[in-house]
């Protein structure tokens, strides 16, 4: 399925618009079955759509209450590290809303009860989700309602990095050492849990990433183009700021906004 492309002016815009499209499929999801699941992703824009989530009035038509919240991946880091991205995640929404906190599932903390072993961790988290897992899901993970991913200069989405072993597990959840994003040591969704997902929303802003949106358009394999395999069940959206679309490949219709 192609990808549909949405460019905004800039960031700040596309943090906005994402926040109240994030709004509207959530409360779509509630209507039609009572509640709805979303992956969040960490890094800048992530985040800011986080924010521009908790600024919005809009936020009131969430029944928080009914909310399932969970990572694409994580910082494999003490509880309440500021790197960590439920860290971030908590400071810009997760704090300032009624979630139920059982329904709100954090990946693993290096000292959580998995004693510092990433491995470990990741197979909690895995059976965290399988846990959650439906029948009608037919897998080991939720539906997620909504997926967003961050992109990296590299393409790499989660804590998926070009050519690393992540990329060949079938598992849904993996621990990865040697990222060479900082901190090197992390959890991450894999492609095939990444793929059980709805819909996949790639968010990309800065000309330091249209080389990477350029090639996750370009049908080049996930394992050079971690990207490239970030797809949903019904829909992938690449949600981009003018800069990060500077180079689309030819053929791909955008929908720009003014
Ligand atoms: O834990 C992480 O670092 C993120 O999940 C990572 O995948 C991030 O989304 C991309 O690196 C983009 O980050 P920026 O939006 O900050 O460039």
């Amino acid at each position: 399925m192609t990808p549909t492309v949405l460019v905004h002016r800039d960031q700040e815009l596309l943090a906005k618009a994402v926040a109240a499209r994030l709004v509207t499929r959530i409360v779509d999801a509630q209507a039609a079955r009572g509640s709805a699941s979303v992956v969040l992703t960490g890094g800048g824009v992530g985040t800011a759509v986080l924010a521009a989530l908790a600024a919005t009035g809009a936020r009131d038509a969430i029944d928080w209450r009914a909310l399932d919240v969970w990572w694409g991946d994580e910082r494999f880091l003490p509880t309440g590290d500021p790197d960590r991205n439920e860290t971030g995640a908590r400071d810009a929404l997760l704090s300032h809303v009624g979630l139920d906190p059982a329904r709100v599932h954090p990946m693993p903390a290096s000292d959580g009860p998995d004693d510092g072993d990433p491995e470990l961790a990741a197979e909690r988290y895995a059976a965290e989700l399988r846990a959650a897992a439906r029948p009608e899901d037919h897998g080991p993970v939720p539906s997620f309602d909504v997926l967003m991913l961050g992109v990296g200069p590299d393409a790499h989405v989660a804590s998926l990095f070009p050519e690393m072993p992540a990329l060949y597990d079938e598992r849904p959840v993996v621990a990865v050492r040697g990222a060479p994003k900082p901190p090197p040591t992390r959890l991450s969704l894999t492609l095939p849990a990444i793929r059980a997902a709805h819909e996949v929303w790639v968010l990309a802003a800065g000309s330091s990433k249209a080389k990477a949106v350029r090639l996750g358009l370009s049908g080049a394999g996930p394992v050079q183009v971690p990207v490239a395999g970030a797809r949903g069940r019904r829909a992938t959206l690449y949600l981009l700021d003018r800069a990060a679309a500077a180079e689309l490949p030819p053929g791909i219709e955008r929908i720009a906004s003014p």
